[in-house]
């Protein structure tokens, strides 16, 4: 069982518009409400493709009744904490006219210390069962920034490997951890490291602790940089759709292929393959099936070989 952790859960309110035009009223053709959270986008995509998970997170009052009952009615296996505060609302409008996604995620409410302490218990009786963790999303206003620190050290007492997809100083700490994987995207590498180039940024986040850091690129793919070598991974075409979520799905796709013990090339292929599947998908969490099993044949990954910067296509 592949296990997430979603500390700062959220309910994803989709709107569908036409143009986004600011000071004017905006009427949406769709509106859509789910379980959201990075970590629950996760489990989503796994249960979609067939892989036990269980999505852990603690779960409060407001808007939290109706994730409950949502992620209850999708079948998804869960556990919740119960929690005192609200559970916030993450908001995405959807243009359709020139497909632009914009996010308005709320900080949501603090966990106290009780309430960590129930979190971490659950990860901690669940770690058996698990092969591996995913830490995901946001921190809840005023955690400790080394909280998932605490957990990735926790799993990997049981000999669970982790992956670890946040921002700022919780990744930072993160690190430090020593997880099997990180996957920031360019804007949040650049933020943390201070460096604009990719892969001396991948690079620099290695070298504080992580054993392979993912870079997702948005449309031009996946880089890794891990251990064994660096690779560059790319869809095999531009995809036009909803963009959130995407980064959770090549999660997933790291996630199903580490717990399968895979070579690089085929977590980075499963990882793309996800990834440009969840931009066809409506809604964060949703995943194109069709798509991703064809994709999963086409993706193009290449090593990258940093004595001379010749990149060879690889099969493996
Ligand atoms: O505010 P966070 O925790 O960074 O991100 C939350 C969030 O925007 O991420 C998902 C897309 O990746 C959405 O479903 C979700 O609400």
């Amino acid at each position: 069982m592949i296990l997430t952790v979603t500390p700062n859960p959220a309910l994803d309110v989709t709107y569908t518009l036409g143009q986004l035009v600011p000071n004017s009223v905006l009427r949406p053709s769709a509106v859509h409400r789910r379980a959201g959270g990075k970590g629950v986008n996760v489990a989503r995509v796994l249960h979609a493709v067939g892989q036990d998970t269980v999505a852990l997170l603690p779960v409060g009052t407001g808007d939290g009744e109706l994730l409950r009952a949502e992620l209850v009615d999708s079948g998804v296996p869960h556990e919740f904490v119960g929690t005192g505060g609200a559970t916030r609302r993450t908001t995405t409008l959807l243009s359709t006219v020139d497909d632009t996604v914009t996010l308005l995620n709320e900080p949501g409410s603090r966990l106290s210390e009780m309430e960590w302490q129930e979190l971490a218990d659950a990860v901690h009786r669940l770690l058996p069962s698990a092969s591996v963790l995913v830490c995901s999303g946001s921190l809840p206003p005023e955690s400790r920034t080394d909280a998932y620190a605490q957990l990735i050290r926790m799993a990997t007492r049981a000999g669970v490997p982790s992956v670890l997809d946040t921002s700022g100083a919780a990744l930072l700490e993160g690190v430090a951890a020593g997880p099997a994987v990180v996957k920031p995207n360019a804007s949040e590498l650049r933020e943390c490291t201070g460096l604009d180039d990719p892969l001396a940024a991948a690079r620099a986040l290695r070298a504080r602790g992580a054993d392979a850091v993912l870079v997702s690129l948005g449309p031009d793919g996946l880089l890794a940089c891990t251990g064994e070598g660096v690779w560059r991974a790319r869809p095999s075409r531009p995809l036009r759709g909803n963009t959130t979520g995407a980064g959770d799905a090549a999660v997933a796709g790291i996630a199903l292929e580490l717990a399968a013990r895979s070579s690089w090339p085929r977590v980075l292929r499963q990882a793309v393959a996800l990834s440009s599947a969840a931009v066809l998908g409506p809604l964060a969490g949703d995943v194109d099936l069709e798509y991703h099993r064809r994709e999963l044949r086409a993706v193009a990954v290449e090593e990258v070989d940093l004595e001379d910067g010749h990149a060879a296509g690889v099969n493996r």
